[in-house]
């Protein structure tokens, strides 16, 4: 059997990388979310196996220095300008040695680069490497967002580490007011850079000189961002038929006690609101068994089916239980413990399959408010692991327990989890590597959804 691995010049996922290499750079001002949006492109790149890393320019000034001092950012400090350009130097240093060795494929240089000639000093040094560049400017000049910005991400920063926050947040007004000074947005005369412009968190956005079509999907991704605060509830269906006789795929009904989940879920969901009413939209799979859990929901929320969220295809052995599996097709369930990621189900699909699938549902979540989404083991172990940084080699094993929701809350540096348990007993559907029976205890290491 043919396995699906990844190649450099389809990177697995079918995102046509060729050997191009791209330095995002972020522009803009202190407080303006710089930060956030790195990490999110990063997480969102290495879900879709595009090797990806941020390189912080604030952490090689950290490393060289001190705290530092009160005029440290002061632009008549000679000493601090030249503490901030060795930085970058060594930053920019470090992500070539990385494409150049590593082999890697979007950096993202997360600094102010907030003048002119600096941005075109990282573009010559790319340009001669044959690093394309992409140039990302946060413009916001809503004060309530920067100061909420300011409040919830500087004031925890290792710049302000045991102070008071009440100084820290001085200082820091202090030090974007040194940045004003200087600071210069891109325009009309820097219009051979290919940028995205974000003004006010999406509200506007000015593209240019786009190269081709990593970049646009960079783009396109950053486009859809918004930073509002809101949650997204996952849950499995309830506990079905084929989950009680240990047999896998198919389109069971619910069995008793999943029928009790269902009729259960209504409850759950507004204890996870604590007291705040939320409007919700509700996303099931195309499946009897998620459709049925959803329903006793309240009539006034909307509910969409999608196709993407059905589960894991597994072909030929739709319907069997894993020791018929293992009887039949010994080698291929093998292959499935050896890379649970890579492999791909005779007629069927792999996890790599459905995170690419799933690629349309992430950038609908990224663009949507509270979404409660009811689906399947497998797709929560995908969906899960775009939200939680879990690694390919990992979240296919991860434990989904059956008659349980989970409430994620996107934050600035990770991602809240609150896990709501509805008490109604379930099978196991979890199953250990090299094992061909399901576990009523998954073993200590394994991760779980549901603590
Ligand atoms: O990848 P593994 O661990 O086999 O888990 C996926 C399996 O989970 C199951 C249950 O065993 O999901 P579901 O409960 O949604 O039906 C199977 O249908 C599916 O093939």
């Amino acid at each position: 059997m043919e396995l699906a691995r990844p190649s450099r010049k389809t990177n697995g996922v079918g995102v046509q990388v060729g050997d191009t290499q791209v330095c995002v750079v972020m522009v803009g001002l202190p407080a303006r979310g710089k930060s956030l949006i790195a990490q999110k492109a990063q997480r969102y790149l290495k879900w879709l196996s595009i090797d990806a890393r941020v390189f912080n320019v604030g952490n090689y000034r950290r490393k060289g220095a001190a705290q530092p001092t009160a005029d440290f950012f002061d632009v008549n400090n000679a000493e601090g300008e030249r503490v901030r350009r060795a930085a970058a130097e060594a930053a920019v240093n470090d992500m070539i040695k990385w494409f150049k060795h590593e082999h890697g494929i979007i950096a993202i240089l997360d600094a102010t680069n907030s003048t002119k000639s600096r941005r075109r000093w990282i573009k010559d040094r790319c340009d001669s490497e044959g690093i394309e560049t992409l140039f990302v400017e946060s413009k916001c000049d809503d004060e309530d967002l920067i100061m909420s910005n300011i409040l919830e991400v500087k004031t925890t920063s290792p710049d302000y580490k045991g102070q008071d926050p009440e100084k820290a947040a001085q200082d820091f007004r202090n030090r974007i007011r040194n940045y004003e000074k200087i600071y210069e947005t891109i325009d009309e005369s820097e219009q051979d850079l290919t940028y995205l412009k974000i003004m006010d968190v999406g509200k506007r956005c000015i593209i240019n000189a786009i190269q081709d079509y990593l970049q646009s999907r960079v783009v396109y991704y950053l486009m859809n961002l918004h930073i509002k605060r809101r949650s997204i509830w996952l849950s499995r269906h309830g506990e079905s038929m084929y989950n009680v006789t240990g047999q896998i795929g198919g389109d069971a009904d619910l069995s008793p006690r999943g029928e009790q989940y269902a009729s259960k879920l209504p409850e759950l969901v507004m204890q996870s609101f604590e007291g705040q009413e939320h409007p919700l939209t509700v996303w099931t799979s195309t499946l009897k068994r998620t459709i049925a859990t959803a329903r006793h929901l309240p009539k006034e929320w909307n509910q969409l089916q999608w196709k993407a969220l059905d589960e894991l295809d597994s072909g030929v052995c739709d319907n069997m239980t894993y020791a018929e599996i293992a009887e039949e097709y010994p080698e291929d369930f093998e292959a499935r413990d050896q890379d649970k990621y890579n492999y791909r189900y005779r007629g069927g699909e792999s996890y790599r399959d459905v995170v690419i699938r799933l690629e349309p549902i992430i950038m609908e979540l990224e663009r949507s408010e509270n979404i409660l989404i009811v689906t399947h083991q497998a797709i929560l172990r995908c969906i899960y692991a775009y939200f939680m940084k879990e690694d390919q080699e990992r979240s296919p094993w991860l434990n989904v327990p059956l008659h349980c929701l989970i409430k994620l809350t996107p934050r600035a540096y990770g991602t809240e989890k609150v896990v709501y348990k509805a008490n109604i007993d379930a099978v196991s559907t979890w199953r250990g590597k090299g094992s061909k029976a399901l576990h009523e205890d998954p073993t200590e290491e394994t991760e779980s959804l549901a603590k």
